[in-house]
């Protein structure tokens, strides 16, 4: 009986494997490859966009200037050193950096330490270019006519200029000679006889001589001129006069030491309560020779004032004094210290001496400045938001710039959208985004400096090369070679530009989003980065893999923290702070979160994947409801793939301690998952807080958002076959297949998913394993061949994007 009951247990096993087997073996053996649907983009093609030295020039130059996204935040002395330290290291390389040090009450004279880092950051300042955001500032108050009204209370404090390279027009110049003129009455006749001949004079450059400028503060800039005769009154002072520096003139502002090159921007604040209103003089001048010469400037002084009326002719009536004195001595000029800067300075200081207004220095030099403004605590607001970008979008596509059908908007002060519009209203617009900012360079040890954008082998070297500016212009390329080609799109798209992506995108795309809406857009599709052209990534497929992010994890970043009672070291507690946070970590890391591969997209990779592997994989994952734990655990050992089959802990800050006798009470860790699209930021608290098992640590959360929703990567669905084609019609002639999957890391997609359903993610770069290392590390690079199929790849989603729809599809593949 036994017997016969286990023969028939046998059989039955025997039966089983024997059918699965058959299903396997079938399956494997039937699974079909999808469609390719577009012929691969050959040279000889008409459109087909060559990469000449031109074009990677203009890349180049957009990687020299970066702009570099803080995690906003409250840094306290020592991390603001550490910052610093970050900073210094940017020296003597031609990068700006552009951030703001925010705090508000006046600091304390007492406070030692923080007079040190001011100090500190001050004679860092003399070396390093800065990006000004009171240059945009002030180019808006001219635009407008009108106050520019500010949030807080703040004074711009100038940065200097090593002017011995890089040189880069001052735009303030460009902005202020266009004002002289306006008021011809006001010119005294200064000193001219000692000029030194090696001074040149400061005339108005011309849009050729603004290649760099960054395009946000290029848009309204040029868009005043027309405007801004008429709606300020401008008082005019042409001189040639002699400078010394002027740091006993600035109010509010410390100490400057000495500059070559530099231009000054003075404003008046209004101190009375409801009336915030601005007086902007400028000064610009180029000083000559230094080191025992006179130092000569020439200089020119020019005066915006508000529609604060008493504050206007107040300062008319001031200046012209002063000028008329400089003029009347213009011999002894140097001795009385009446110099282009500082008589517009100290005629700012006088009226605010007698009218009460607070006087705001802003002296830039070329494209500048930081904003720094001086706090009572230990502590600074590191505020990202002003951040600017020193590309030439302007001048190197002017095409697009100057075209009627294109339409530039600058959002949230930095951020741009572009409307290209379309002669068929009736055929829904679609979008393509990319960031201007990039992450810092916290190492020093790449092959090639991280912000000269020198060419090494081929490839091209610098932050920003994949992430995020080969899109920015690749699209840029593809666009002004398309309009010079008289293409007319019957679609309208737009074309988004954040600038704070890096920091969450909460400014600029954002802002975008929000503008799209009001106006009652809806897109068909949205492309922004993603995951690339991957090759040898993905286990078992020799081809390279064009994979499309359709979904985007969430993620949530929580604080971890644990209080005890400090005390003397030489007499602990059994347990401390640190140990009982450390416990919570090593058990958050030994428990990862499970997996839940295949109830995501990542499904539709392997669907779209398998009939493309050898063999052994191609049986495995071609039956995945067989082998779904198998898989899964092989996914698990590389943190690439990883990243794809669960939510993902990663414990990325801890802070504790204070010195080594002092038991620390204090001890706190930041953690940030990734949440997988079937997972919530609920489930995610909830798992770790039973992990963690101890009410001794506290768990509060610093941000978080859920999963984005998946996109439809069916072929019959418009946007998912234009990023398909256009990705096979470049990349199509190495063997290249196209899957969807899951985007592990977080863009700024997340702003646009009220506008639209089909979110695709894609960056067109091709990555071999090692290459993913290089987004946000070291040696980010991207070759030259690659960044042209990137502006030809563009080239095709915007010309396959123009059709109504694309040709019909056969579809094959299916569920694994
Ligand atoms: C079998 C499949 C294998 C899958 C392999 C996956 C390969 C992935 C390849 C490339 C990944 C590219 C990652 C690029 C990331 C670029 C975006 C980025 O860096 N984002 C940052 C910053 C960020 C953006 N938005 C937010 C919102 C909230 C917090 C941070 C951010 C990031 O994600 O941290």
């Amino acid at each position: 009986m036994g017997a016969e009951v286990i023969k028939q247990v046998v059989y039955t096993a025997m039966f089983v494997v024997l059918v699965v087997t058959a299903a396997v073996i079938v399956r494997t053996f039937t699974v079909k490859p999808r469609t390719i649907l577009a012929p691969p983009c050959t040279e000889d093609e008409s459109g087909f966009i060559r990469a000449d030295k031109e074009m990677i020039n203009r890349f180049q130059t957009s990687l020299k200037f970066e702009t570099i996204s803080w995690e906003p935040g409250v840094y306290n002395v020592e991390e603001l050193l550490n910052i610093q330290e970050f900073i210094k290291s940017l020296v003597n390389v031609p990068t700006f950096l552009a951030y703001n040090l925010i705090n508000l009450p006046p600091l304390k004279k007492e406070n030692v330490d923080c007079l040190r880092v001011i100090q500190e950051l001050e004679d860092m300042k003399a070396q390093i270019k800065y990006v000004s955001s009171s240059q945009l500032e002030l180019v808006n108050f001219v635009k407008s006519g009108k106050a520019i009204k500010r949030v807080s209370e703040t004074s711009f404090v100038s940065s200097q200029t090593d002017t011995a390279h890089h040189e880069l027009p001052d735009f303030t110049s460009d902005l202020l000679d266009d004002n002289l003129g306006h008021n011809p009455d006001i010119t005294p006749d200064c000193a001219t006889d000692d000029a030194d001949s090696n001074t040149s004079l400061v005339s108005t450059m011309s849009e050729e001589e603004l290649p760099y400028l960054t395009s946000n503060a290029v848009g309204p800039m040029l868009n005043v001129a027309q405007e801004r005769s008429s709606v300020l009154n401008t008082v005019k002072v042409k001189s040639r006069v002699f400078t010394r520096t002027d740091k006993h003139l600035l109010r509010d502002v410390p100490k400057h030491k000495p500059y070559s090159y530099t231009s000054y921007s003075y404003a008046l604040q209004s101190q009375r309560e409801h009336n915030q209103e601005y007086l902007i003089g400028s000064v610009v001048g180029k000083k000559g020779l230094q080191h025992g010469h006179k130092h000569s400037v020439n200089a020119n002084i020019s005066c915006q004032s508000t529609t604060d009326i008493q504050c206007r002719e107040s300062i008319n009536v001031v200046l012209t004094a002063q000028m008329n004195k400089a003029a009347s001595t213009s011999k002894e000029v140097s001795k009385m210290n009446c110099t282009g800067s500082n008589v517009l300075a100290s005629t700012i200081n006088s009226v605010a001496d007698k009218d009460n207004y607070r006087p705001i220095a802003i002296k830039s030099s070329k494209i500048l400045v930081t904003t720094l403004v001086l706090l009572d605590r230990l502590q600074f607001q590191l505020d990202t938001s002003s951040n600017q970008f020193g590309f030439k979008s302007k001048h190197a596509y002017p095409t697009v710039h100057k075209s009627p059908l294109v339409s530039v908007e600058v959002i949230a002060n930095y951020s741009l959208l572009y409307t290209v519009h379309g002669s068929n209203s009736a055929l829904k617009p679609y979008m393509l985004t990319g960031h201007l900012d990039v992450v810092p360079v916290p190492e020093d040890d790449w092959d090639a400096p991280p912000f000269a954008a020198e060419i090494k082998n081929g490839f091209i070297y610098g932050r920003g090369t994949i992430d995020d500016k080969h899109i920015v212009f690749g699209i840029l390329e593809a666009l002004e070679f398309l309009l010079k080609h008289d293409f007319k799109p019957e679609r309208t798209f737009y074309i988004g530009f954040g600038h704070d992506e890096e920091v969450a995108g909460e400014h600029g795309a954002f802002r975008i989003a929000e503008l799209l809406t009001s106006r009652g857009i809806h897109l068909d599709f949205l492309l922004d980065e993603g995951p690339g052209v991957l090759s040898g990534v993905i286990p078992g497929v020799s081809k390279p893999v064009g994979l499309v992010g359709c979904s985007e994890k969430g993620f949530v970043t929580l604080k971890l923290e644990v209080s005890t009672s400090g005390g003397h070291s030489s007499m602990p507690e059994k347990e401390s702070s640190i140990g009982i946070l450390a416990q919570a970590i090593t058990r958050l890391e030994t428990n990862p979160h499970p997996s839940v591969f295949g109830t995501g997209p990542e499904k539709g990779t392997f669907e779209h994947l398998a009939p493309e592997m050898n063999l052994p994989y191609k049986m495995v994952m071609s039956n995945l409801w067989l082998f779904y734990p198998l898989v899964s655990r092989v996914l698990s050992w590389k943190p690439s793939t990883n990243s794809i089959v669960r939510t993902t802990t990663a414990v990325t800050q801890f802070n504790a301690g204070i010195k080594p006798n002092i038991i620390a009470p204090h001890a706190e860790a930041i953690v940030n998952h990734r949440i997988h699209p079937s997972e919530t930021v609920q489930d995610v608290i909830d798992f770790d807080k039973k992990v963690i098992n101890d009410d001794r640590v506290k768990i509060t959360i610093i941000q978080s958002q859920e999963p984005l929703p998946v996109s439809s990567y069916d072929d019959d669905v418009f946007g998912w076959q234009i990023v398909k084609t256009s990705i096979l019609q470049v990349w199509g002639h190495y063997g290249t297949v196209v899957a969807p999957g899951l985007m592990p890391a977080n863009t700024d997609t997340r702003h646009y998913t009220e506008i639209t359903e089909n979110i695709y993610r894609f960056s067109p770069s091709f990555m071999l394993p090692e290459d993913l290392s290089r987004f946000h590390g070291r040696n980010e690079r991207i070759s030259t061949k690659n960044y042209e199929e990137a502006v030809n790849f563009f080239y095709h989603v915007i010309k396959n994007a123009d059709k109504a729809k694309l040709e019909p599809v056969h579809k094959h593949g299916e569920e694994l």
